[in-house]
């Protein structure tokens, strides 16, 4: 899988507040990757800045491999995004709404405006009035809003709030859809664990401006399980891993990494070959959920706030 939003040691300050710290992370094509944390951890402003709504103190945003801060253009055209709710006229169908936003961009066909209709499910609900839709519907509108000029990154702020369980399942079936089967890279915010674990593969949790955890969910946790690996030369070790495609992050005086046990093996052999010493190598057990509460330290979220 292929990184499309990359996030290299970016932090914001301002007025002397430091809003995000040296925050790192990858996003890949097909993909969707769960940006979670409690109100006020910094997730509105790290979206704010990979959109290029706000600028960041240091580090670098790399968008399908163009740096947005030497090409802007061309990093901004890869992305779609709803950052607050989305814009839309109440009054026209949701056809016209297509239409409108279509003129803004150059080259959108029809048949690019009946793609998204189908991508996004609406094809049976297009040409009535959006007053008459549900949130949920709305939503998948305004998604259909952000494809209309073929971006590789979908980035939307907390696209459930106010929707029912009903109104989140199918947000979730459609992204997952569009980063399945059309290969996009997908980041969605939310501040409630349990909405992310029903729409994202992994989800990366951030707090106080700090990226704390990033770990894959449910599924894929039964086969591939978080191994903690102490060793002496952990970026020599981490570039091993992640050359081989393995997600791993480091971990206190070691690193992270999820792995299937056949692999275990495997791995150790890479890292002796290499001169690597190894200390330590455990399972690292804990549910995303207790992590989740041991990070947020059972205040103000929770997984069923
Ligand atoms: N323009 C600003 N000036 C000063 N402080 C700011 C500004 N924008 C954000 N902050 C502060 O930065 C921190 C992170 O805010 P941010 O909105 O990114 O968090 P969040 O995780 O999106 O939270 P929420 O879920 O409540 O939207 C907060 O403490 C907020 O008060």
């Amino acid at each position: 899988m292929k990184p499309i939003i990359e996030l290299r040691n970016v932090s914001k300050k301002i007025r002397n507040k430091q809003i995000i710290d040296n925050l790192s992370f990858k996003v890949m094509a097909g993909e969707v990757l769960g940006f979670l944390g409690p109100n006020g951890a910094g997730k509105t402003t790290t979206i704010r800045m990979i959109t290029g709504l706000m600028k960041v103190s240091s580090g670098e945003i790399i968008i399908n491999g163009t740096n947005l801060k030497q090409d802007f253009e061309k990093a901004i055209s890869q992305i779609g995004a709803i950052v607050e709710n989305p814009e839309l006229y109440k009054f026209l169908t949701g056809y016209e709404n297509l239409m409108q936003a279509a003129r803004l961009y150059k080259g959108v066909t029809k048949e690019k405006i009946n793609q998204v209709v189908e991508m996004v499910g609406l094809k049976d609900h297009i040409h009535n009035k959006v007053k008459t839709y549900s949130l949920g519907m709305r939503q998948r509108l305004g998604i259909a809003l952000c494809l209309l000029h073929d971006p590789k990154v979908l980035i939307l702020d907390e696209p459930t709030n106010g929707l029912d369980p009903a109104g989140i399942k199918e947000i979730r079936h459609y992204l997952r859809k569009l980063a399945h089967e059309n290969n996009l890279a997908i980041l969605v915010s939310s501040h409630l664990l349990s909405e992310m674990e029903m729409m994202c593969d992994r989800i990366a949790i951030i707090q106080n401006g700090k990226l704390v955890n990033i770990q894959r969910v449910k599924e894929e946790e039964v086969k591939t399980r978080p191994y903690f690996i102490q060793v002496d030369k952990i970026t020599s070790a981490l570039n091993i891993l992640q050359d081989a495609g393995y997600e791993a992050n480091p971990h206190e005086h070691g690193i992270e990494v999820y792995l299937e046990k056949k692999q275990v093996p495997e791995i150790i052999q890479q890292f002796v070959q290499q001169n690597i010493l190894i200390y330590e190598v455990k399972v690292i057990s804990k549910s995303l959920e207790d992590r989740f509460l041991e990070i947020t330290n059972d205040k103000a979220v929770t997984s069923h706030a």
